[in-house]
């Protein structure tokens, strides 16, 4: 025998012994893949439950543990179970996704559609490949992995793409997701997510938002204020919230804003289009605010919006004409001037800073750009230009700033409003351009045509763009809306001034919530 014959020989000697040990340690393997599966799972499971559950499931959990160790025979029957749930899932295909095992005629077609409208973006126009992913008449099984359908409509979808294609520009990017949620079906919302590395792109259909979150005293920490509710995925805290109808509270992610001396953002814009709710989410943030602090109102469009507050304890005022907001807005900048030096000073003195100072200030403008139309009219001094000192040193003094403003008057707004204005909020129905002005990057996609009162996104600083429902917080005078909603505001305002104040305050019982709940930190 040759040199030559002899090395196959052993080749093939090796490769059959190695096929023998694998056949041998085959059983070993599967319970191998068994128990990385059990693992993975378990990991999923503890991920996805929130935090204030996870003690009492551990303490459950160890209970069975107990219980099976005292029962006779428990520990051997514990492992045989473990061992056949592991054989069970180490098994060949038990891993292997639901959604590939066989989309139906009609589902084919669709697919084959979205891969069709996909090949002018993602075909480079010379490709150097043998086989290109995306060609007309190609094969879509190629290229999309995973996907999903949810009332006959692509919802999920996890497709790759050539890595000639441009995934760094924005524009690129924007223009397949358009694609993408033209095709998979108009009017929902979507999640994209670009891995650049992998040349992957992951695209899922949102449910929209809750809505009928009723106003209620929020679990929150001083400095905070709840702006609405968002996704999960997003948010891992959650708070209990009571919704409209349902007996008891659910927990929901909130979107929280930090106010304060060390918030990153202290003052907020919100812009909606007309009747998307800003107002509303003025009233529940005063009502929020008012637990804690005082709040000055100025209603620019003299709507009447804020008159609930009027002569309520710790409201500071609520005008709605030219001259009252000019002069309280003129005390505003004072304030937070005499807040300023009074901080300092006891800062010099190494004194701690007075309880009065500390208490939360907020100015809640509705608006301002009807009131500086009117001024300018009158040749009266602008009353964005008296927000200045508020806004560029509110945080040191504990002044919170919120502007509400709609759209189309948006140019009206001075450079230090949108300066210092930085956690933003967008509400109504606006494309994602629209949306992508305010709060500095787009969401991917924009609300349907029609969306709920109260919905749309917030943007802190440079945070993540987060879709926003926000609680339904309605002028209880207005008796267009249902008298739940109306009922649970009127609950949270502070008692009228002319009603005798209990001795800490009336906002301060009115408000009382309790305390946050261990691990509820984000
Ligand atoms: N989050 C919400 N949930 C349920 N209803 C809402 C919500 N926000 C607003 N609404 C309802 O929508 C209507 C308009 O709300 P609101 O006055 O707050 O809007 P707006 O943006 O201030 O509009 P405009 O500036 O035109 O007055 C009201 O009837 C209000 O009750």
């Amino acid at each position: 025998m040759s040199w030559r014959g002899a090395r196959s020989a052993g080749r093939g000697a090796a490769r059959a012994g190695v096929d023998g040990v694998l056949d041998v340690l085959h059983p070993v393997l599967v319970l191998c893949r068994g128990v990385r599966c059990l693992t993975v799972r378990g990991r999923a499971w503890w991920d996805r439950t929130p935090r204030e559950r996870r003690g009492p499931a551990l303490f459950v959990a160890a209970a069975c543990g107990a219980l099976v160790w005292v029962l006779p025979f428990g520990p051997v029957l514990a492992a045989l179970g473990l061992l056949a749930a592991a054989g069970w899932y180490g098994r060949e295909g038990a891993t292997r996704p639901a959604a590939r095992t066989g989309p139906s005629v009609e589902e084919c077609a669709r697919l084959r559609a979205l891969y069709e409208a996909l090949v002018p973006y993602f075909a480079p126009a010379e490709d150097p490949h043998h086989e290109p992913l995306y060609v007309p008449g190609g094969a879509w099984e190629r290229v999309f992995e995973e996907f999903a359908f949810r009332d006959g409509r692509i919802s999920d979808l996890l497709l790759s793409y050539p890595a000639a294609f441009l995934d760094g520009e924005p524009e690129e990017r924007l223009r397949v997701e358009r694609v993408l949620a033209a095709k998979t079906g108009r009017g929902r919302e979507y999640r994209f997510s670009w891995d650049m590395e992998g040349n992957r792109l992951e695209m899922a259909a949102l449910a929209p938002l809750p809505c009928g979150v009723l106003a209620r005293p929020f679990v929150t920490a001083p400095g905070e204020t709840v702006l609405g509710f968002t996704d999960g995925y997003e948010v891992r805290r959650t708070v209990p919230v009571h919704f409209l109808g349902a007996a008891a509270p659910l927990d929901v992610p909130p979107v929280v804003w930090r106010t304060g001396h060390r918030a990153t953002e202290p003052h907020l814009l919100a812009v909606g289009t007309p009747g998307a709710g800003t107002s509303s989410l003025l009233r529940s943030l005063a009502l929020q605010a008012l637990h804690r602090g005082e709040v000055l109102f100025v209603d620019g469009d003299g709507g009447g919006e804020f008159s609930c507050f009027a002569a309520r304890h710790g409201v500071l005022g609520v005008e709605s004409t030219l001259p009252g907001a000019l002069s309280a807005l003129e005390w505003a900048a004072r304030e937070t001037e005499r807040r300023l030096l009074v901080t300092s000073r006891a800062r010099q003195r190494g004194e701690p800073v007075p309880e009065e100072v500390r208490q939360p200030l907020w100015i809640v403008l509705d608006r301002p750009a009807a009131l500086s139309h009117l001024a300018d009219a009158e040749e009266r001094i602008d009353p964005q230009q008296l927000l200045r000192v508020p806004l560029r040193h509110g945080r040191a003094a504990g002044v919170t700033v919120v502007v509400a403003e709609q759209f189309e008057d948006l140019d009206m707004l001075t450079d230090t409003v949108l300066a210092h204005a930085r956690a933003r909020v967008v509400l109504g129905s606006v494309s994602p351009g629209q949306a992508g002005a305010v709060l500095g990057e787009a969401p991917q996609t924009g609300p349907g045509a029609h969306v709920a009162r109260g919905r749309g996104f917030a943007r802190l600083g440079q945070g993540p763009v987060l879709r926003l429902q926000v609680p339904a917080t309605p002028d209880p005078l207005d008796e267009t809306v249902g008298e739940p909603e109306r009922l649970a505001v009127g609950q949270l305002l502070p008692a009228s001034v002319h009603e005798p104040s209990t001795g800490e305050g009336a906002a301060a019982t009115a408000f009382r919530v309790a305390p946050p709940r261990e691990g509820q930190a984000t």
